[in-house]
């Protein structure tokens, strides 16, 4: 099988604390100058490259010049405070040597569960990305109690996957990928060149972090390979020590381990829209808007919706329904609903007339719309 980053636009890496620091000692620019180079060759490749790095607490600890990572909670954060500032000190160094802009970018799992933070942070993103600009990530450990931590980057990396639907999540290593059980103890393990993501059995090979210097060993990025491949994602889990791996992958060369999704990415999107219960706002059709959705696979245009209801922002989760309130689809909105409100029945070239710009000419893309079952 080719790799999976051969034809992947947009993509999301994730370094761990193991290949941006001497050994837990602090930063390792040569390290990071090289992750600078493959991934602005990767730009040039025509890529969008969202990084996910640690390596804060790390880089702390030798800026305060503790003698090892702190146990305490308000230790840690103090320390990814201080190291986060030499992390992306040294990004933005590397990238600029490339022409290549970089943005810092903290999340927590607050961020992520609440719908207009989501909304927020993935429009940020895919404007950045729109930008030429390299984000990033890391999560924001200084404010993160146990409560609203994500805990480990691999996690993160998916989450982040999931939030800009990137086509696949590269995650780099110490190992060259997953083996049928932990290489550190088990002479005799078996590497895994492909598996699906989200097979059970791929758990149960893997385990915990090494070094007390990394957070999730092997199996988070196992489970970071399921819940990518909810939005459709594959996951390649490769050794960073590897010459020019990312470079290489997008070339096709098949390094590391490669875990496929079982969904298409736009299979798994209609799959999450109906599994959505809850919408914020509907969209009233007439007839004609109502029979082209079924009867054609159209998407939504303004022209075709008579009322909206229910106040909501863009790329919130609506409802279609016809004059008579019955459901007849659900999908993300490209409008908000004081937008949609000025816009419905509207022809595509009155919209700049009402709005003073066109986003999208539909109001909801067929592709983030799914039909709701007649029966
Ligand atoms: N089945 C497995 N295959 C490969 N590595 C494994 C497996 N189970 C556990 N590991 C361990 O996971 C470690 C990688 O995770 P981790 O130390 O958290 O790295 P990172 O800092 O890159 O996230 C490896 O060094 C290895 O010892
Ligand atoms: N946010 C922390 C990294 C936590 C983490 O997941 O580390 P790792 O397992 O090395 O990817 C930091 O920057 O130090």
């Amino acid at each position: 099988m080719s790799s999976l980053l051969k034809d992947a636009k947009r993509i999301v890496v994730k370094v761990g604390s193991a290949l941006v620091t001497n050994d837990g000692r602090g930063l390792d620019e040569s390290a990071i100058e090289r992750w600078a180079t493959q991934i602005s060759a990767l730009r040039a490749l025509g890529r969008e490259v969202v990084l996910v790095s640690s390596g804060a607490v790390a880089e702390g600890v030798l800026r305060l010049g503790w003698e090892k990572r702190p146990s305490r909670l308000y230790e840690q954060q103090a320390a990814a405070a201080v190291g986060q500032m030499g992390l992306v000190q040294a990004y933005e160094t590397h990238f600029r040597s490339h022409g290549i802009g970089t943005a810092q970018v903290l999340l927590t799992h607050q961020n992520l569960s609440d719908r207009e933070q989501y909304l927020n942070a993935r429009m940020t993103l895919v404007e950045l990305l729109n930008l030429g600009i390299v984000p990033v990530i890391n999560e924001n450990d200084t404010i993160a109690t146990n409560e609203i931590k994500v805990g480990d980057n691999d996690t993160l990396g998916a989450l982040v996957t999931n939030l800009i639907e990137a086509d696949c999540l590269v995650i780099l290593t110490d190992q060259r990928g997953l083996y049928t059980a932990d290489p550190r103890s088990n002479p005799d393990a078996e590497f895994v060149a492909t598996a699906t993501a989200g097979d059970p059995a791929l758990e149960s090979m893997a385990g915990g972090a090494a070094s007390t210097l990394s957070k999730g060993g092997m199996i988070t990025k196992i489970l970071a390979a399921k819940r990518a491949a909810r939005s459709g994602a594959g996951t390649i889990i490769a050794s960073g020590r590897e010459e020019n791996v990312l470079v290489r992958l997008a070339e096709g060369e098949h390094i590391g381990t490669h875990l496929k999704p079982a969904a298409s990415k736009l299979h798994a999107r209609k799959q999450w829209l109906a599994d959505q219960l809850r919408s914020a706002g509907r969209l009233v059709l007439d007839d004609g808007a109502a029979k082209a959705l079924f009867e054609r696979n159209t998407s939504l245009l303004p022209v075709g919706v008579v009322d909206v209801e229910g106040e909501f922002v863009r790329g919130e989760l609506v409802s279609c329904v016809t004059r008579s309130g019955v459901e007849v689809a659900r999908g993300l909105v490209n409008y908000s609903s004081a937008d949609a409100k000025r816009i419905c029945r509207c022809h595509t070239e009155e919209i700049v007339e009402r709005l003073g710009m066109i986003d999208r000419p539909e109001i909801v893309h067929r592709d983030n719309m799914v039909l709701v079952d007649k029966n």
